[in-house]
């Protein structure tokens, strides 16, 4: 969210990015929302001042005074028993309101209100042509015996997957190497919990707007969480950290979990898109400066295309639009890779610049060398994600039998050079 100064300050700068990024707003009730409560602060503040003057002036009166003197201190006492909640009313009205503020998207964003106005700006090797008839990746699992969709419905419902032989080995090989393309990075791996708490998901950014993307644990403050960006973002909230101790630099692997609510009929079949999927982050929490976000949003978008390099399929980059950033991102660049079957490139990683809107919301601090406190900037990206890379490798690998092959880079975690059949 943003600081209220700001947008007193800059209305029309606000008015702007509320457009760009087609955010359901009303500007001028939050303006006014504040103005009410900037009045009322100072009205209950003038009063505990005049209060504890009355109360010192009390203490040294004369007895025939005295008594005058504490009726009037309950007077003001009353008068801010009536005040005092309704201050506090106002507060949280404004700070829901605060919440729904959007990040002053970068000037080399496309403006537009979908992913419709993304712009590729880089492509990254060349779709295969194939010299067979290819297979999609749903057939390829079950001409391989690689895995059990029909069994997965059956013990987990919609979007499940179940891997078996090689498949599963494989999916364990490439989560492993990616996080250890992180640790050569210098990240610090980290195992965090998929629970997480309301509070948490708040300080994120998923709630309020995009709630019903999480599973919750019915009459628990307990939900699910889709990212282990909601937790690693909220490691250090409340904390005031020394700028010695910045960046924080974090990777993690967990499992995620999403509701997909909304995407019914999309990617239906297969390993696209599931309510389950394990995957390494990449999150950054540094000072405030701009160049210092972008040079980590600059690293970390690299170390994803070494690994897409590394897997050696065809990729290319977008520059995300406005409207397609969402409320907390100043930049988001996505990677999309080739999926034969549908003959054009789907999103495998998301790298995302969010200044401290983050920050604002959970509270993320640190004292800089001059002794200010000030909040920090956040940024996270994708370092992979499966199940959903395996649609892209095995049908970009795929031989004419029907075997697979194994990027070099991952042959030291898988063990072989290729899937084979499971017996
Ligand atoms: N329902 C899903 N099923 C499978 N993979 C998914 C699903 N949702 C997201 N992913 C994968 O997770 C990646 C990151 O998801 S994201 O929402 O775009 N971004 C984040 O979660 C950020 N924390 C950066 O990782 C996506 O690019 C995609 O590869």
């Amino acid at each position: 969210m943003l600081d209220i100064k700001f947008i007193r300050e800059n209305p029309e700068i606000v008015r702007e990015a509320i457009e760009k990024k087609a955010v359901t707003l009303d500007l001028d009730e939050l303006l006014a929302l504040d103005a009410q409560v900037q009045e009322l602060k100072r009205k209950t503040e003038a009063l505990q001042a005049e209060r504890n003057a009355n109360a010192k002036a009390a203490s040294k009166a004369r007895p025939e005074e005295r008594a005058a003197m504490i009726e009037k201190g309950k007077e003001i006492g009353r008068q801010l028993a009536e005040l005092e909640p309704q201050l506090r009313d106002l507060e949280a009205k404004l700070k829901n309101l605060l919440y729904l503020t959007p990040t002053i998207p970068w000037e080399g964003a496309p403006v537009g209100p979908d992913d419709s106005f993304n712009v590729e700006t880089r492509v990254h090797g060349n779709p295969r042509i194939f010299l067979f008839e290819p297979l999609d990746h749903v057939a390829l699992i079950e001409k391989n015996g690689w895995g059990d969709f029909e069994r997965a419905a059956k013990v987990s419902g919609s979007r499940s997957y179940i891997l078996k032989g090689d498949l599963m080995v494989y999916e364990q090989a490439l989560l492993r190497f990616a996080l250890d393309r992180m640790i050569q990075a210098g990240f610090t791996p980290m195992s965090v919990p998929s629970l997480t708490r309301e509070e948490v998901l708040y300080g994120h950014g998923q709630f309020p707007t995009a709630r019903d993307q999480v599973y919750s644990v019915d009459g628990e403050d307990a939900f699910l969480a889709g990212t282990a960006e909601v937790l690693l973002n909220y490691l250090h909230a409340g904390e005031i950290l020394p700028e010695s101790e910045l960046p924080k630099t974090y990777t993690a692997l967990s499992p995620c979990f999403r509701s997909e609510a909304g995407s019914a009929g999309k990617d239906v079949r297969g390993l696209m898109r599931v309510h389950q999927f394990n995957k390494v982050e990449q999150y950054v929490l540094c000072k405030a400066d701009l160049e210092e976000s972008k040079k980590w949003f600059d690293t970390m978008l690299s170390i994803s295309e070494g690994i897409l390099q590394a897997l050696e399929l065809p990729y290319r980059v977008l520059e995300v639009s406005t409207g397609d950033m969402g409320l907390g991102k100043y930049r988001q660049v996505d990677l999309e890779t080739w999926v034969p079957s549908e003959n054009r490139y789907r999103e495998t990683h998301s790298c995302s610049a969010l200044l401290d809107w983050q920050a604002r919301r959970a509270n993320l601090r640190y004292r800089d060398e001059n002794g200010k406190v000030r909040y920090a900037y956040t940024l996270n990206n994708t370092a992979l994600a499966t199940p959903r890379i395996l649609v892209m490798l095995l049908e970009n690998h795929q031989n004419d039998d029907g075997t697979v092959n194994v990027p070099k880079a991952v042959q030291p975690y898988f063990g072989k050079e290729r899937l084979e059949p499971t017996p």
